[in-house]
């Protein structure tokens, strides 16, 4: 089997389109604001990649940029700012962080209702208990892939590979509410490539560059590659083994043009949905 090709690449490009569309209708421009602290390169292709999407789809949007010997206390009184600045409506603070500063207090110091990376605890509580709240970009952007790409959900078995609290949990929760049977394997896991082989539905969140070879996929399933890895050659690479994992996979996603390009497109629309929320509007 050759699998088909899942382009995230074109799926956000149409999600942004309708955001746009919504947003041109609106008496306001939803606002974003990233802050980031030092420069980290990684973090530098993600922040470039949202500015110019969400300028483009109508946003006002900035980011912050700070030195990376910022102290913990200049954050928290920064991100207290933009909680109380009517003109914000979305607070990303940029991943990882130096080691002066603690990611949980900075996540916790974000209002909730502006915490459009969905990591808020009280966010995290919301969607664990099924209440609606800020859902994490790039497991909403790994749910609107298998939609799109007409994957049947109900009953299906869904491997996580990876726990994370920003990706492999939030995503294991989105799937189970999309009433698949849903396994989260991690780097204690038994035989994960038996675990893996058995998945109708594969998600690789492990950041370690193609480890999942082709005969970690079993015949006909749909795997979703999260990991984004730049390889000292400069190349960038998924968690899984692309060429060797198409072979068998019925779908794939690629990288990069897979789910990366999503978690920008959600990022907009988790800003538009805490915009409108907010402001007590449907658009
Ligand atoms: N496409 C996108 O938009 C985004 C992509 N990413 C990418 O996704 C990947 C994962 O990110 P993130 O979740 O933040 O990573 P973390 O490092 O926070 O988590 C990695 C997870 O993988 C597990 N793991 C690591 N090594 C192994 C191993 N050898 N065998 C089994 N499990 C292992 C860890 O297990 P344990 O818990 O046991 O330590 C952990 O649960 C990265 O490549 C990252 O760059 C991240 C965010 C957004
Ligand atoms: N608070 C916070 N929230 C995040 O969501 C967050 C973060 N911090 N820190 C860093 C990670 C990583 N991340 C990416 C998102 C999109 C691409 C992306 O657009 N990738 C494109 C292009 C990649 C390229 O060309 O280099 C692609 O995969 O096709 C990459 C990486 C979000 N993260």
């Amino acid at each position: 089997m050759s699998a088909r090709i899942i382009d995230g690449k074109a799926v956000a490009g149409r999600l942004r389109g309708q955001l746009a569309e919504r947003i041109a209708r609106l008496p306001f421009r939803p606002g974003l604001r990233v802050v980031r602290v030092g420069d980290d390169p990684a973090s530098g292709v993600y922040v470039r990649n949202k500015d110019r999407a969400a300028a483009a789809a109508g946003f006002d949007s900035a980011t912050v940029q700070l030195p990376v010997d910022t102290r913990e206390s200049d954050l928290l009184m920064l991100v207290e700012d933009l909680n109380i600045d009517p003109a914000v409506d979305g607070i990303l603070v940029q991943l990882p962080l130096p080691p002066q500063i603690r990611p949980d207090l900075v996540i916790a110091a974000i209002d909730p209702a502006k915490d459009v990376d969905g990591f808020h605890p009280v966010n995290a509580g919301r969607l664990a208990t099924q209440q609606p709240g800020l859902v994490p970009c790039t497991p909403k952007g790994v749910m609107h892939l298998l939609r799109e790409a007409g994957v049947a959900l109900a009953g299906a078995r869904a491997v996580v590979l990876g726990r994370s609290q920003i990706v492999g949990r939030p995503m294991a929760q989105l799937l189970l509410q999309a009433d698949c049977t849903v396994t989260l394997a991690h780097s204690r896991t038994r035989d994960l490539a038996a675990e893996c082989r058995r998945a109708e539905i594969l998600v690789a969140a492990v950041g370690r560059p193609e480890m999942v070879r082709g005969d970690w996929v079993g015949e006909g399933a749909v795997v979703i590659d999260v990991g984004i890895n730049r390889l000292p050659d400069g190349r960038l690479v998924g968690d899984v083994a692309f060429a060797e994992a198409a072979e068998r996979a019925a779908a794939i996603t690629p990288v990069p043009g897979g789910v990366g390009p999503m978690t920008i497109a959600c990022l907009l629309e988790n800003t538009l949905e805490a915009a409108l929320a907010r402001r007590g509007t449907q658009g």
